[in-house]
């Protein structure tokens, strides 16, 4: 029954015109039913077809069936079609359900279509309102894995065969997974990569793609790019956690000095190689580094680019706490967990204000870095650098 349930899905889906809920709209039939008697019981199956077509969840395959056959039974009686062929499951599975019906009165039917759909109606309510503990998978993205889950919203990058590196889709896709946390129920957010990589940092395929207007144009989409991108870690309202399962590079190292705690692996390191890429620092760490850890260390790693341990980063500010990998995630969930558990108002205000004096000079510095960067990108040492890597003459 489960191969024909997920064909039957499908199958009344596929027009694509029709979610999964529509199948139930059933515009073309009209109720042919008359009399006083009979109105208010109309009126109620009407509006329960009505009520249909606004469920916010799918009710299954199952109760699709029965809804099909109360309709028709209420509609026309006593199921009085021809059994189809063995071989055509959906319309099999249709007659199957109605036929079931046997000679229940009309009446009957439109009563308990009624009240099936009355029942749905209220536990899709109540499910769209958020079961706690349940994890929920959010909008689908390619890069990215979102779950919400006892009031965690976990934004998990998914690119691990690229190390988890950032092409330009991805960055809309992070934005866009951040900008609907910020509106979610849930009262923190967390951020880490799937496999052995937190992030490579930028795609350097990024750069391959020229659009018609050459490589200038280019150059000033990706600062435009990266300031919106940037910007959206600044303006984040709800405290934000980087959970940093192995290596970050670049600008998933860069944007950690706007997170609000940063948990580690004893596996992760830390490194931003930007004079080795002919680069310049963004995510506004030529702010955030040196007041973390000082203008000497933050020099270390924007200029020299000096990669740090875990520990490293820790004594430096940069990183909240290590945890060893073996207990890693269970260690910092559970610490999360009760965290999420803190009244959500006092933590966002919390963050308000301790992060309300800095907003505008971020938001300076990441117009400036990004402005930078756009000349650095057109830089020889950049697009040699950039060749070698896609070439595969150097690495890290
Ligand atoms: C538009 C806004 C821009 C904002 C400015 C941002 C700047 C930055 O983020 S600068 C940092 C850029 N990142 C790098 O330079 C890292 C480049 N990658 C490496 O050096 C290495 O891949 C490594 C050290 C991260 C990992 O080495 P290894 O363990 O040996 O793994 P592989 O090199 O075999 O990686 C597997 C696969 O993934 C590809 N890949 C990894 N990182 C990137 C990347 N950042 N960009 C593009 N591709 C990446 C790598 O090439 C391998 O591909 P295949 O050889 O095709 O399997």
């Amino acid at each position: 029954m489960a191969g024909v349930a997920g064909r039957l899905a499908r199958n009344w889906c596929r027009s694509a015109v029709l979610s999964p809920l529509q199948v139930f709209s059933f515009p073309s039939l009209q109720l042919h039913l008359s009399g006083t008697a009979m109105r208010a019981s109309q009126d109620d199956f009407e509006n329960a077809m009505n009520q249909v077509k606004l469920l916010k969840k799918d009710p299954g395959n199952e109760v699709k069936l029965k809804l099909y056959a109360l309709y028709k039974q209420a509609t026309e009686g006593p199921c009085n079609m021809p059994k189809p062929g063995v071989f055509d499951f959906i319309n099999k599975a249709k007659w199957d359900a109605w036929n079931a019906l046997g000679s229940l009165p009309k009446e009957t039917a439109r009563q308990n279509y009624v009240d099936l759909v009355s029942s749905l109606s209220s536990s899709s309510e109540s499910s769209s309102q958020g079961k706690p503990g349940a994890d929920r998978e959010q909008q689908e993205y390619e890069n990215l894995v979102v779950t919400s889950e006892d009031g965690i919203t976990k934004i998990m990058f998914n690119r691990p065969t690229r190390k988890n590196a950032i092409s330009t889709q991805m960055y809309q896709e992070i934005m866009l997974a951040l900008k609907a946390a910020s509106k979610d129920d849930s009262t923190i957010t967390v951020v880490t990569g799937n496999g052995d990589y937190y992030s490579s940092g930028n795609d350097l395929a990024n750069f391959t793609d020229i659009p018609p207007g050459g490589v200038e144009e280019k150059a000033k989409q990706s600062a435009i790019m990266l300031r919106d991108f940037v910007d959206t870690f600044i303006d984040f309202p709800k405290p934000l956690i980087a959970v940093v399962n192995g290596p970050a590079v670049g600008i998933s190292v860069t944007t950690l000095g706007l997170f609000d705690a940063v948990y580690a692996s004893d596996k992760a390191t830390f490194h931003t190689p930007f004079s080795h890429l002919g680069l310049s620092p963004e995510g506004c760490a030529s702010y955030t580094f040196p007041k973390i850890m000082g203008p000497a260390k933050a020099t270390e790693m924007l200029i020299f680019g000096k990669k740090l341990t875990a520990r490293e980063a820790c004594a430096q500010g940069l990183v909240t706490e290590v945890f060893p990998d073996s207990t890693f995630q269970k260690e910092v969930w559970t610490r999360l967990k009760a965290y999420s558990k803190l009244p959500q108002n006092s933590m966002r205000i919390s963050k308000q204000v301790i992060r309300k004096i800095e907003k505008e000079k971020l938001h300076a510095v990441n117009a400036e870095e990004s402005s930078v960067l756009q000349k650095r990108w057109l830089s020889d040492e950049c697009m040699n650098a950039t060749m070698n890597f896609l070439s595969k003459r150097s690495k890290l």
